[in-house]
């Protein structure tokens, strides 16, 4: 049974525009008739350019969003009617300070955030801190938040991501702002997870970082799904896209697939 399975999965929203004599509504079609199937213990890669529906979708999968139709499951549940369930057994990390309490010093934020998984007091101290030495924060743990530098929050945010020891992890650009080093110890990261049998889904603009991370991935334009599978797969994809161009690379085939997926805008359908 794959861990996610994601049916015809659909999400709207009413963007308000304001215009200085009146206002109007449009509806976005965020995410489109999109379908996928994540299995056990692999890295997923959701890639696709700014406003695509990557988050959107993640949020979907992490009970943050209800689904406008289709359907959505996390290890056979569904996201709309199991969400409580679900949430005992996925963590995310959507980068930036959310979700972190800058008055709290590094491990204070972690042993709060376990709690809220009813994990005992040694057990998760005893986590906070492997984490911490993990992330490299180990030196750094009790400072508070908000003396810290973007890299550092962000490697704490990995560290409260693993702290309930998630079945499925979702990360929402997860390297963004690290330096190389850093890049290079998250990845190792990931894939110390991914062999301890932790799904993980995410979504990257570093085409190079799919290309190394990920055994499946989808490439989303304007919230549908243009291309699936392995990395070699989508790379013949996007071959398919040009049959006149030497495709060799992931980044090349995005290109090929996005170009190819038209210019105009059909999530916008019109004012209300
Ligand atoms: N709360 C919201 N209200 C209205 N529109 C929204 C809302 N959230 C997202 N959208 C719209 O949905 C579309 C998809 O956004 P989403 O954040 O999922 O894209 P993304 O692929 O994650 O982009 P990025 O790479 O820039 O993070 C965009 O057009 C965005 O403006």
């Amino acid at each position: 049974m794959p861990m996610i399975k994601v049916d015809h999965l659909e999400r709207d929203f009413v963007q308000q525009n304001i215009h200085w004599w009146k206002r109007t509504s449009t509806i976005v079609h965020a995410v489109r008739d999109l379908s996928f199937a994540v299995q056990p213990g692999e890295i997923f890669g959701l890639l696709g350019q700014n406003g695509a529906g990557k988050t959107t979708t993640i949020k979907t999968l992490t009970t943050l969003l209800l689904p406008t139709a289709g359907t959505a499951q996390v290890n056979g549940l569904d996201v709309a009617r199991d969400y409580k369930a679900i949430r005992q057994h996925i963590n995310f990390i959507f980068g930036g300070e959310l979700g972190l309490y800058r008055r709290l010093s590094a491990r204070d934020n972690l042993l709060y955030f376990g709690s809220l998984y009813r994990l005992p007091l040694p057990t998760l101290a005893k986590r906070a801190d492997e984490l911490l030495a993990l992330v490299g924060l180990d030196n750094e743990a009790e400072r508070l938040v908000e003396t810290f530098s973007k890299g550092m929050i962000q490697k704490l945010q990995i560290a409260r991501g693993l702290i309930n020891d998630p079945s499925v992890l979702f990360m929402d650009e997860p390297t963004i702002g690290l330096d190389a080093m850093s890049v290079q110890n998250l990845h190792k990261i990931i894939l110390q997870a991914k062999q301890k049998g932790t799904t993980i889904v995410l979504t990257t603009h570093y085409l190079h970082e799919a290309e190394v991370l990920c055994d499946h991935l989808v490439v989303i334009d304007q919230g549908q799904k243009v291309a699936g599978g392995t990395v070699a797969e989508v790379i013949d994809a996007g071959q398919k896209q040009v049959p006149d161009t030497a495709i060799t690379s992931l980044e090349d085939a995005y290109i090929a697939l996005i170009e190819g997926g038209g210019t105009h805008d059909p999530r916008h359908l019109g004012n209300h």
